[in-house]
């Protein structure tokens, strides 16, 4: 690990009015690196980005995006900074189309996809620019959601559970999609439960157990350690 982390998290506690529910949270990520949380349902994967994001206010500790404090900013500028949440409600406006969900979001920095790159990176959203938000499949929505992200020129993307419910084939076309986006240079952080899915494009992952972070290990490691996994997941 020579270069200073993209993401920093050191020490994050975290509450839901009293009830304290991340102790210590200590997470880095590089620059252009792929990370996975995984952790059974209740460890806290979720209160993790959104304590990052700074829409769960009650935090305590060091979250820095290249070295700049992210936990002393008011919420709306933190995505300023050029991170970006997709969460799992997906967060689109469904009232309006997907060209003018496309156009709304506010850039951060000029490195952001054009309309057209959009386009040409989701062919489906293309096809259907016209169509209002709630007319969308649950996986046009979703690649709506991150399309939206990649508008704004965020350097790192925050992907909660991109692929719950979505049909195999929509799940293989939203790899796809992470693929070409590690290969452009973006720097993912994905809460996943699905192995299959996420075998395919973490670089590393880390294992969170009652609000804390248990483990971390390379991609590589996955599936040598499939038994201990499926223990502390319970699936
Ligand atoms: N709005 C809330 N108010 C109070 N407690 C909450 C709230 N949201 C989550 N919690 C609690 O915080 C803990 C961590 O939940 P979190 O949603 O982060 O887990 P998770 O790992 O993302 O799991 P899941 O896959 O179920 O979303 C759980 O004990 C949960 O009950």
């Amino acid at each position: 690990m020579s270069s200073a982390p993209l993401l920093e998290v050191r020490g994050l506690n975290a509450w839901y009015g009293e009830s304290h529910v991340l102790h210590g949270v200590d997470l880095d990520i590089r620059e252009g690196e792929t990370v996975t949380l995984l952790g059974r349902n209740g460890a806290g994967k979720t209160t993790t980005l959104r304590a990052i994001m700074g829409i769960l206010r009650r935090r305590e500790g060091v979250i820095r995006l290249c070295g700049k404090d992210l936990l002393s900013l008011p919420l709306h500028k933190v995505a300023q900074t050029g991170i970006g949440y997709v969460p799992e409600e997906r967060g689109i406006f469904a009232s309006l189309s997907v060209s003018e969900n496309l156009i709304l979001p506010p850039t951060v920095s000029d490195s952001g996809m054009s309309v057209e790159e959009i386009y040409k990176l989701f062919p489906n959203l293309h096809e259907r620019r016209s169509s209002q938000g709630t007319k969308l499949s649950g996986g046009e929505q979703q690649m709506l959601a991150i399309a939206r992200v990649l508008r704004t020129g965020a350097k790192i993307i925050l992907l909660d559970e991109p692929t719950e419910g979505l049909a195999p084939v929509i799940v293989q076309r939203i790899g796809d999609v992470l693929m070409a986006l590690k290969e452009r240079g973006m720097t993912i952080l994905l809460v996943e439960q699905n192995f299959r899915f996420a075998r395919k494009v973490a670089d590393r992952f880390y294992l969170m157990e009652d609000g804390r972070m248990v483990n971390s290990f390379p991609g590589h490691e996955l599936d040598a350690r499939m038994d201990e996994l499926h223990e502390v997941l319970g699936v």
